[in-house]
């Protein structure tokens, strides 16, 4: 029977991925029970997922059941999920799985906040994700954090242990020079600041390294995408032409240093009066499209919420988890979490799948 359930879900194709859940190796166990008052079979699947922020896992629930209860003798279907987000051919940094960029070609769009955002909902669902904030010279992850006073300190290896808040471990410089100060640094000193965060800290075992990058194409972006094999880069932008315009220069430069734009999330879409419910389309819903064929990975309305949940340092997806906002940003984690499987699972080889 075990055989027979096994050799249905060769038929069942994980959507995004396009191949069998079989040949990826998520199939992690089958059980088969006797049920006592019936003929047929109690079976139990156990899938894999790659990610804990899998966004087509009903979909995914929903084939396995269709396909088993099509296997002569099953009469009940039961699919549990595990996750394990993969290896990537060449690990970034030692237990890192995945370097993430969020970039914008302007600042003010909101690259900060939805980073912030992404990192707390990827934690949320399961997975192990650390925030590197390489703003440095307008570092906000820690206030949002609630850790604006924090600092760092060394380990007795002489490296930086990351502060923890929400799930997630993060360093920014704002925990390291004092409140207020402007950080006057050129291209090589902020090189080594950038080594330093990625390569002198104990990041430990992650899931995802988000790295929150100043707006723009400076030095910090050209440095990072040379220090680390990074997954992918996903732009932030708000949907008005001027926003637009250096949106389209920062996904330049990011193909130019070779580094995979994953997606384009769409920030201040649009704004839903909270008095009556209508919508203005402020700066102009759906201006992203106008980059190219990148995936969007979502639109966020204007929401007063995720100001001030950022102002008093916890997150909007945490402290408002049903606010429209909060939800688009959550589903913006997940999509990203698909896009990076993607990636990361077109280029292993097949023979490191199962
Ligand atoms: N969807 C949103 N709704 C309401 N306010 C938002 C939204 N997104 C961001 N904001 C607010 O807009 C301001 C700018 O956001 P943020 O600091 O995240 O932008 P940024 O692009 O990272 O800026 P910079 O690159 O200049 O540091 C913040 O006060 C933030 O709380």
């Amino acid at each position: 029977m075990r055989e027979a359930v096994l050799e249905s879900l060769r038929s069942v194709n994980d959507p995004e991925l396009h191949r069998d859940l079989v040949s990826l190796g998520m199939i992690e166990r089958i059980d088969v029970a006797q049920l006592e008052h019936a003929a047929g079979s109690a079976i139990t699947v156990k899938v894999n997922l790659t990610t804990p922020a899998c966004p087509l896992k009903a979909t995914i629930e929903r084939d396995v059941r269709a396909a088993v209860l099509g296997v002569p003798g099953v009469e009940t279907v039961s699919v549990e999920f595990g996750a394990q987000v993969r290896m990537p051919a060449t690990p970034p940094l030692p237990g890192v799985k995945n370097v993430l960029l969020i970039g914008s070609g302007k600042g003010g769009v909101g690259k900060s906040s939805v980073a912030v955002n992404i990192a707390c909902a990827l934690a949320q669902s399961g997975a192990a994700v650390g925030l590197m904030d390489a703003d440095v010279y307008g570092p906000s992850v820690a206030h949002m954090l609630g850790q604006g006073s924090a600092k760092l300190v060394g380990n007795a290896e002489r490296k930086m242990v990351p502060l923890e808040a929400h799930g997630i471990r993060f360093i920014s410089m704002a925990n390291l020079s004092p409140a207020g100060q402007a950080l006057v640094w050129r291209g090589p000193m902020l090189h080594s600041a950038i080594q330093q965060f990625l390569k002198d800290a104990a990041w430990g075992n992650l899931d995802y390294l988000i790295v929150d990058l100043p707006p723009g194409t400076g030095d910090v972006q050209l440095s990072l995408t040379q220090s680390v094999q990074v997954t992918g880069a996903v732009i932030v932008t708000t949907p008005q032409d001027v926003a637009l315009i250096d949106a389209a220069r920062a996904i330049d430069m990011f193909r130019k240093a070779s580094v995979p734009v994953l997606g384009i999330i769409e920030n201040m879409s649009y704004f839903v009066a909270p008095d009556t419910g209508i919508v203005y389309d402020l700066f102009g819903r759906g201006g992203a499209a106008k980059l190219g064929n990148y995936p969007l990975l979502g639109e966020v309305p204007l929401d007063t919420d995720v100001r001030r949940d950022a102002d008093e340092g916890t997150p909007a997806v945490i402290s408002h988890p049903d606010a429209a906002a909060s939800k688009a940003l959550r589903q913006i984690a997940e999509n990203l979490a698909g896009r990076v499987s993607v990636q990361t699972l077109a280029e292993l080889p097949m023979a490191q799948l199962v």
